[in-house]
C-alpha cells in the first residue's frame, strides 16, 4: 500500500479523525448523574462564580489547551485553509496526549482577518489553560500572538515560531560541538523568512551566532536592506550587499536552515558548503533536499529533517507537549524568552545522555549515541518530559511568572514520570 493510502485509511479507519473526548469521572447511576449533571454541577458553579481560581479545582482547564489555526500555512503545503487544517491539529492533539498528558481542543477559525482570530481566540480563553497557535503565516502570525499575550492572562505560544526555534537551537548547539565549530563563528543560512524562519533566526542569535554572520533569504533571494517590500520581521535580519539568490549565499556557510519549501536545495549546493557543514531541511512533510539526496552529496555533513522516517527530526513535536507540561503545571501565565532556552539547553543536554533501554526498544532496538546521526533525543525517550518540562517550570518559578510555584523537585519529577509511564 502506497504511503498515501495508508494515511488516508489510518484517519479514516475504524472512527474518522484521530481525536475524541473521555469522560474522567463515572457516570453510571443515578446518583453519580445528580453529581455531574444537576443538581450537584450547581456546586462547583458557584465556587468558581465566588472564587475564579476555583475553575482549576473543578473543572478540567488547567490540563486543556487551544490548538488554534486557520490554515493559512499548513506545514509547507501553503494556504489550505480551516477545514483542510483540521488533519494538523488533531495530529497536534494525538502527540500533547501521548507525550505530555494535555487534552486539547482543536479550534479551526474560518478567517484570515487577524482581529477576528484575536478576537475569537480571546473571547475562548475561560476554556482553556493555554494557547497553541499553529500554521497561521506570517506575517499576521506575529500580530496575533503578540495581541493574544497582551490580552490573555494564560500561556500563548505559536508553536511554528517557538516550538521550531527551540528544537533547531538544540540540534544547533550539538552539531557545532560535533562539527567542533564554535556558534559565534557560524556562517548561518536560514532559508525561508516566515513564522519558522524568523523565530530561529532571533534564537540563534540570541544562543550565540552573530547577527551579521546570518544570512536570511525568501521566496525573493537574499533578505537586503535595499528591498523595499520587507516586513518589520524580515529587516530585523537584512544584510547590506546586492541581491543574491541562495545558490551564491549559500557558498561557504556552516549551516543551512530550511525552513520554506520542498526541493529547493541542490546537491551542488550541499558540496559548495564549508567544511563539516550542518543542514537542517526542515519542510514538511518535504525537505529542503530530501536526507539521502544530502549524504550522497557530501559524507562530511550533519543532517536532520522535520520527519519521522530518518536519522535527526528537528521538529517542533519535541517541544510544544513538554513545554506545556511545565508551564501548565505552575499555572505559568506566559512563556518567556528564558523558558525556551531553558527547554532548548534541556534538550541539547538529553542528547548527550547515553540512551536508555526504553527507547531502543521504542525503535525497534536501535543504538543511538551522541554523535552526526543523533543531536536531539527522540520523541519517544520517556526523559523528555522529565528534562524539558522541569527545566521551563523551574525557570517560569525562578522568574516569577508562576500562579503556582513548585517546591519539591523531585517530588515533581517523580509524577511527571508516573504521569508519561501510563502513556508511553
Ligand atoms: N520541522 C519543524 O518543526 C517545522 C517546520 N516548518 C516548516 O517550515 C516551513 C515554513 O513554515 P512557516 O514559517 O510556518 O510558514 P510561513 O508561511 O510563515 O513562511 C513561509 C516562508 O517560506 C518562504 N518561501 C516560500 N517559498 C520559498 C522559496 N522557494 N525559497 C525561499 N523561501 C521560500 C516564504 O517566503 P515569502 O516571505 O517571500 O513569501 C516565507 O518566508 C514549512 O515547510 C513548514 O513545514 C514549520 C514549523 C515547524
Ligand atoms: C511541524 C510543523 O508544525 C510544521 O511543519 O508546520
Ligand atoms: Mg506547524
Amino acid at each position: 500500500m502506497s504511503l498515501r493510502d495508508k494515511a488516508l485509511s489510518y484517519h479514516k479507519n475504524p472512527t474518522p479523525g484521530k481525536v475524541a473526548i473521555v469522560s474522567t469521572k463515572p457516570c453510571e447511576t443515578s446518583a453519580e448523574l445528580s453529581l455531574a449533571y444537576t443538581p450537584g454541577v450547581a456546586e462547583p458553579v458557584k465556587e468558581i462564580a465566588d472564587n475564579p481560581d476555583a475553575v482549576f479545582d473543578y473543572t478540567s482547564r488547567g490540563n486543556l489547551v487551544a490548538v488554534v489555526s486557520n490554515g493559512t500555512a499548513i506545514l509547507g503545503l501553503g494556504n489550505r485553509g480551516a477545514l483542510a487544517s483540521k488533519p494538523v491539529m488533531e495530529g497536534k492533539a494525538v502527540l500533547f496526549k501521548r507525550f505530555a498528558d494535555v487534552d486539547v481542543f482543536d479550534i479551526e477559525i474560518d478567517s484570515e482577518d487577524p482581529e477576528e482570530i484575536i478576537r475569537t481566540v480571546k473571547l475562548l480563553e475561560p476554556t482553556f489553560g493555554g494557547i497553541n497557535l499553529e500554521d497561521i503565516k506570517a506575517p499576521e502570525c506575529f500580530y496575533i500572538e503578540k495581541r493574544l499575550i497582551e490580552l490573555c492572562d494564560i500561556p500563548v505560544f505559536h508553536d511554528d515560531q517557538h516550538g521550531t526555534a527551540i528544537i533547531a537551537t538544540a540540534g544547533l548547539i550539538n552539531a557545532a560541538e560535533l562539527a567542533e565549530k564554535k556558534l559565534d563563528s557560524l556562517k548561518v543560512v536560514i532559508n525561508g523568512a516566515g513564522a519558522a524562519g524568523i523565530s530561529c533566526a532571533r534564537m540563534f542569535v540570541a544562543a550565540g551566532v552573530k547577527r551579521e554572520n546570518l544570512f536570511m533569504c525568501d521566496s525573493k533571494g537574499l533578505i537586503i536592506e535595499s528591498r523595499d517590500d520587507l516586513t518589520d520581521e524580515k529587516r530585523e535580519f537584512a544584510q547590506s550587499g546586492p541581491a543574491r539568490v541562495l545558490a551564491d549565499v549559500i557558498k561557504d556557510a556552516d549551516v543551512f536552515a530550511g525552513l520554506s519549501v520542498a526541493g529547493v536545495m541542490s546537491q551542488d549546493m550541499v558540496r559548495s558548503m564549508a567544511d563539516r557543514p550542518i543542514i537542517f531541511a526542515m519542510a514538511n512533510p518535504d525537505p529542503e533536499i530530501s536526507y539521502p539526496d544530502a549524504l550522497a552529496a557530501r559524507e562530511d555533513i550533519i543532517m536532520a529533517t522535520g520527519r519521522s522516517d530518518y536519522p535527526n527530526q528537528i521538529n517542533n513535536v519535541l517541544g510544544f507537549p513538554f513545554i506545556f507540561r511545565g508551564a501548565l503545571d505552575v499555572r505559568a501565565r506566559r512563556i518567556s524568552e528564558r523558558m525556551k532556552m531553558a527547554a532548548s539547553l534541556a534538550l541539547a543536554e538529553l542528547a548527550r545522555q547515553p540512551v536508555t533501554d526504553d527507547v531502543r526498544a521504542a525503535y525497534g532496538g536501535a543504538a543511538f549515541s551522541f554523535g552526526p546521526g543523533y543531536i536531539v533525543p527522540k520523541p519517544f525517550d520517556r526523559r523528555v518530559i522529565e528534562y524539558v518540562s522541569v527545566a521551563v517550570a523551574k525557570t517560569a518559578c525562578e522568574e516569577g511568572l508562576a500562579g503556582r510555584p513548585i517546591n519539591d523537585w523531585e517530588d515533581y519529577r517523580k509524577k511527571l514520570a508516573e504521569r508519561i509511564r501510563k502513556n508511553i
